[in-house]
């Protein structure tokens, strides 16, 4: 599916908002702005787990669609909680934030993908999100122009290459592959299509960030 939506994709991964971030040279209120809004975002994606356990057939599937729901409320609103509370903005403001259009529109695509197909159209929709950070993150520490040192962004950066976050991805990859490889040519493409519509809701996500809209 990656390589159907390449050019999309790498838009996505190689964003200017991106290499910004890895060089720390992005102006804090692109970030700002792109963190209140994922907090936002991270509130419909925990919605979007549930629908996953909902949808789920077995123990298993709803063991998985628990974990990342748990991961994003335990683990990926602290990180923004803890960075918002640094800029003096507490949850109770957060939860008052107007969402951006690219904010609604990228989490009820992603809602309406799991509630009119099945878990695996879900998970399809939700692998940009998940996946893609995870490449983001490594992609980010290999690059000559990343500032590792006194990057304001470092914990960002840290939380999403670190172990916890990979180990989802892994296990997300892992699922997602075993599912796909018994799907027919139709059945791909109309999941390839809800891939690449979810990857260029990502980089619509960052512009937003960049363009404080
Ligand atoms: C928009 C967006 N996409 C992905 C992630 C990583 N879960 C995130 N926090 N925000």
């Amino acid at each position: 599916m990656k390589a159907r939506s390449a050019p999309d994709w790498q838009a996505y991964c190689e964003h200017r908002f991106v290499r910004d971030l890895a060089a720390g040279t992005l102006p804090e209120p692109a970030f700002q702005h792109y963190l209140k809004q994922d907090y936002l975002f991270l509130v419909q994606f925990a919605r979007a787990w549930g629908l996953a356990v909902y949808k789920s057939r077995d123990l298993s599937e709803i063991r998985q669609g628990l974990d990342s729901l748990k991961a994003i409320v335990d683990v990926e609103i602290g990180l923004h909680v803890n960075y918002c509370a640094s800029w003096g903005i507490d949850e109770a403001a957060l939860a008052k934030l107007t969402a951006s259009r690219a904010t609604l529109a990228y989490t009820r695509y992603v809602l309406d993908a799991g509630m009119s197909g099945d878990l695996l159209d879900l998970h399809v929709a939700l692998a940009p999100c998940i996946i893609g950070y995870g490449e983001i993150a490594g992609w980010i520490l290999r690059q000559p122009f990343t500032k590792h040192e006194g990057n304001p962004y470092a914990d960002w950066i840290a939380m999403y290459a670190g172990d916890e976050y990979q180990g989802l991805v892994a296990s997300e990859l892992e699922w997602l592959n075993r599912r796909l490889a018994g799907v027919d040519e139709q059945r791909m493409d109309q999941l390839s299509t809800v891939f690449g519509d979810a990857t260029r809701l990502e980089a619509d996500f960052w512009q937003m960030g960049l363009d404080l809209a």
